[in-house]
């Protein structure tokens, strides 16, 4: 029979304040992580993206459309819309910076039915209701390759640009093809992106580098 163990030896030391915590971690991302490839801006999205991933080799991933920043922190300042491409990266937008709600579409009624009857992901198929945000907007795609395919699908037949999209999906199905191709695509369709080469992606990382341009905007560097 297991013996509980007796509760003096459950007594911890660890950081319990926040600020510290964050400031502890920055300053160890700043002496693990090379960040002399960037501008001031950047250095904040590369970090957020090292802290959100707890690897500091991931900055060698990272790849900024020449004026990819300032696009978004202009767009984010306007109270542009946010897309996003799944719940998780919305929940992920920090809620004090921002006025409005980002976009996420993926749970409308209508949605499953859609997909299923045109043979495609959710993901993808909430793109039919972004037409009408995608002008100047801010956009986030942290999950679905699916859903960046299509959205580079519908901007080279002619659908508005927005100013800045960060695009990140993660996995091994699409996903490093898809952000070659934003990468291809900021080139040849004139879009700024934000991406992260290769497999590794995810929402956390998509909303915290959004979050970095928002911190940008209130002066909150590390
Ligand atoms: C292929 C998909 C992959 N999903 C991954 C990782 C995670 N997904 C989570 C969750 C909860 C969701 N994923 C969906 C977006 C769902 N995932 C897919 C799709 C099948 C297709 C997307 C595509 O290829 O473009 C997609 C379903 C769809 O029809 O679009 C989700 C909508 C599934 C669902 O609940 O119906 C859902 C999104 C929920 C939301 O709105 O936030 C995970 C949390 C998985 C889990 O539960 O363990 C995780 C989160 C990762 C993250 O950081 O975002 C992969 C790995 C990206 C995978 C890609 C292909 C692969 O390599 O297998």
């Amino acid at each position: 029979m297991q013996k509980t163990p007796p509760s003096s030896d459950y007594h911890f030391h660890y950081q319990p304040d926040p600020k510290a915590i964050e400031q502890d971690s920055f300053r160890q991302i700043r002496a693990l992580t090379d960040l002399s490839a960037w501008d001031l801006d950047q250095q904040q999205v590369v970090m957020r993206i090292v802290h959100s991933l707890g690897l500091p080799e991931v900055a060698e991933q990272v790849r900024f459309s020449e004026h990819a920043t300032q696009a978004g922190r202009d767009a984010l300042a306007k109270h542009a819309a946010i897309l996003c491409d799944v719940e998780m990266v919305k929940q992920g937008v920090t809620k004090r910076m921002i006025e409005q709600e980002p976009l996420c579409f993926l749970n409308h009624p209508k949605m499953a039915e859609l997909a299923k009857q045109k043979g495609e992901t959710r993901s993808m198929a909430a793109l039919s209701l972004w037409q009408d945000h995608l002008a100047g907007s801010v956009v986030l795609i942290g999950n679905a390759p699916t859903a960046l395919f299509r959205l580079l699908e519908m901007i080279a037949q002619g659908a508005p640009k927005p100013a800045l999209i960060i695009g990140m999906p993660v996995g091994f199905v699409g996903a490093a093809e898809s952000k070659d191709a934003l990468w291809q695509a900021h080139r040849d369709l004139g879009v700024e992106c934000i991406t992260l080469l290769g497999r590794m992606g995810g929402s956390a990382v998509t909303s915290a580098s959004c979050n970095a341009l928002l911190r940008c905007n209130i002066g909150e560097y590390y």
